[in-house]
């Protein structure tokens, strides 16, 4: 019998916590980490320094299929980071310029189904925790725990603002008020594999969390369910 890796799916809008929450948990479970958002990033990046047309589905589908890219796992004190065609990029791909090339090469069937076996590469023992947006929709349909985490977009616009001003960007925060809000209806409204909650997620609403209170909201589901061994 084939008995395969649990996976915990995290699926939310941009600026949910998805990220954090999803690289907190891998860690204090010692499971494996998918962040898919980064593989749509990486494509909408490889897709510029390459000059291929963000609108150019066949050609972004080929960049897809070959991107050569490698995911070093975190270590203490280190995020995970994230290679692209042998630069370390883990910074460069974290922009809102980025974000919306990657929310729509996102939008196109072709990339979607590209990139499909590539995260599903990633479920291995002991276990798998997946972000993104499709993580329990299309991606895990089985995963025995999925959590759509949501906040408000002023709240969301507030996180990002803080997270990018500490990375020395300069940003306003009425133009990412204006970026995520663009970005949630493009994500929520394409035909293939939209950001909604999978009928079986747990929804949960950060806005007035932190980010230990939400983890602990999600490790207690885990010890319902007995899925961390
Ligand atoms: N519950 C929370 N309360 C306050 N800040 C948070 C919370 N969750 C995440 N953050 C912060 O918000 C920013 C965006 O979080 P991130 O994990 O990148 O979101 P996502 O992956 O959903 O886009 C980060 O700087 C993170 O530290
Ligand atoms: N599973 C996924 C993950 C991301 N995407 C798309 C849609 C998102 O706007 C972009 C970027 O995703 P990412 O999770 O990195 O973005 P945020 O950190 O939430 O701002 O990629 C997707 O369509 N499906």
């Amino acid at each position: 019998m084939n008995i395969q890796a649990p996976v915990i799916a995290i699926d939310g809008p941009s600026g949910s916590g998805k990220g954090t929450i999803a690289g907190l948990l891998a860690k204090r479970l010692g499971w494996c980490l998918l962040d898919s958002g980064a593989l749509y990033r990486l494509l909408a990046f490889a897709a510029r320094n390459h000059g291929v047309d963000l609108t150019n589905e066949e050609s972004l589908k080929l960049l897809a299929a070959h991107l050569d890219v490698q995911f070093i796992g975190a270590t203490d004190g280190q995020p995970q980071r994230i290679i692209l065609e042998g630069d370390d990029v883990t910074q460069d791909i974290r922009n809102e310029s980025i974000g919306a090339g990657a929310s729509q090469v996102a939008a196109l069937p072709a990339v979607r189904d590209a990139l499909l076996q590539r995260q599903r590469a990633f479920q291995e023992p002991p276990g798998l925790v997946a972000d993104g947006r499709d993580m329990g929709t299309v991606v895990f349909p089985d995963a025995p725990l999925k959590i759509f985490l949501t906040a408000s977009s002023e709240e969301r616009a507030r996180r990002r603002y803080l997270q990018l001003k500490a990375k020395g960007d300069d940003v306003s925060l009425s133009s990412l008020l204006d970026e995520i809000r663009a970005r949630d209806e493009r994500d929520t409204q394409r035909a293939v594999a939209p950001l909604k909650p999978a009928a079986d997620a747990i929804q949960l609403d950060s806005t007035e969390l932190s980010i230990e209170q939400v983890l602990e909201r999600i490790m207690s589901e885990i010890a319902i369910r007995d899925i961390a061994g």
